[in-house]
């Protein structure tokens, strides 16, 4: 997605909110508008997702599924969590068939079981905004732009934005994210946008020490991966995707594998030059391994330069 010189104003003598505005981000890439207290944040999220048009230049290259997360959930429509997301989903382009299941899903995921049948109006503002996120997610967007997404979310709630990024992330998405409380220091690889005075600079996203980035494969225990995606996130990674390959329980290991039961793929995208990533797999997994060492060979492999020797 892309800004070529775009111009905004609301009214026609009004004044500029934005002038000659050129950003854009590509695919895999995250950028966090940044500015005081009306300075435009949210009118440029607005252009990027195509809830405004610009009055001078254009927008271009916007994927064609965009997950838009206002600032404020609008609560004020008469249907029930499930009602509303099973409806969106339809919206989005899912069959009768996969829109209940896909709601079903993100009420789970978002922890909104217990409130799939209360109607949209009765719900808190972080309950609302949860249903926000989960509307954005029904289909996996190719923009995904949220405006304060951590605005009245509880600590579960907020711990899954960062992981929602990834994944769209990870998927090839964009994802473009306003933020006032600093929450995103927790996306160290975004790309900042400040807007001032009608302006928006950007710098790109730091290629941390030692230049190119490797992603690695770390094996975990099941039972050790929130554990171990949380510590690599607080050590600045970027974790970009947990599966669960794990073989039937009853199926044997064969010698010299380890019996791990799930696995996180850290933990850094390619280098902003455009080489390709550098893949490496380091097994910590099985159980053997303390949890000291476990770390400490996912964090030694994800170093810069240093995965692949
Ligand atoms: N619908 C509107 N009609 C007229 N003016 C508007 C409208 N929406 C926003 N503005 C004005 O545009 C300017 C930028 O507002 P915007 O909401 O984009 O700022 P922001 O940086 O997101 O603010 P905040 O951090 O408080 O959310 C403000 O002066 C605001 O009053």
């Amino acid at each position: 997605m892309r800004c070529e010189d775009v111009w905004l104003r609301y009214h026609r003598r009004g004044p500029w909110v934005l002038r000659a505005t050129s950003v854009g981000i590509g695919p895999g890439e995250a950028a966090v508008v940044l500015g005081r207290n009306g300075v435009g944040k949210s009118t440029l999220l607005q252009l990027a997702a195509g809830v405004l048009r610009p009055t001078r230049g254009r927008v271009v290259d916007r994927p064609r599924r965009v997950g838009w997360v206002p600032e404020r959930f609008p609560a004020d429509q008469p249907f029930t969590v499930r009602r509303y997301l099973t409806g969106m989903a339809r919206v989005a382009g899912l069959g009768p068939a996969e829109a209940g299941p896909a709601a079903d899903r993100w009420v789970e995921r978002l922890g909104l079981t217990g409130f799939r049948d209360v109607r949209l109006p009765e719900l808190s503002k972080g309950t609302a905004q949860k249903v926000g996120l989960a509307q954005a997610m029904l289909r996996r967007p190719g923009l995904l732009v949220l405006d304060e997404p951590w605005e009245g979310l509880d600590a579960a709630a907020r711990e899954l934005v960062p992981a929602l990024i990834d994944e769209v992330l990870a998927a090839g998405g964009s994802v473009l994210i306003s933020d006032h409380r600093g929450e995103t220091v927790r996306l160290p690889r975004a790309a900042r946008w400040t807007v001032s005075d009608g302006t928006v600079t950007a710098e790109g996203p730091s290629a941390g020490p030692g230049g190119p980035l490797a992603v690695v494969e770390i094996a975990v225990p099941a039972a050790r991966v929130a554990h171990a995606v949380a510590r690599l996130r607080a050590d600045g990674h970027h974790v970009l995707r947990v599966r669960s390959d794990a073989a039937p329980p009853d199926a044997p290991v064969p010698p010299g594998e380890h019996p791990a039961v799930g696995s996180a793929l850290a933990v850094d995208t390619a280098s902003a030059a455009g080489s390709a990533p550098i893949v490496d797999s380091v097994e910590v997994g099985g159980g053997s391994v303390p949890p000291t060492d476990e770390q400490g060979a996912a964090v030694r492999a994800a170093e810069p330069g240093r995965a692949r020797r």
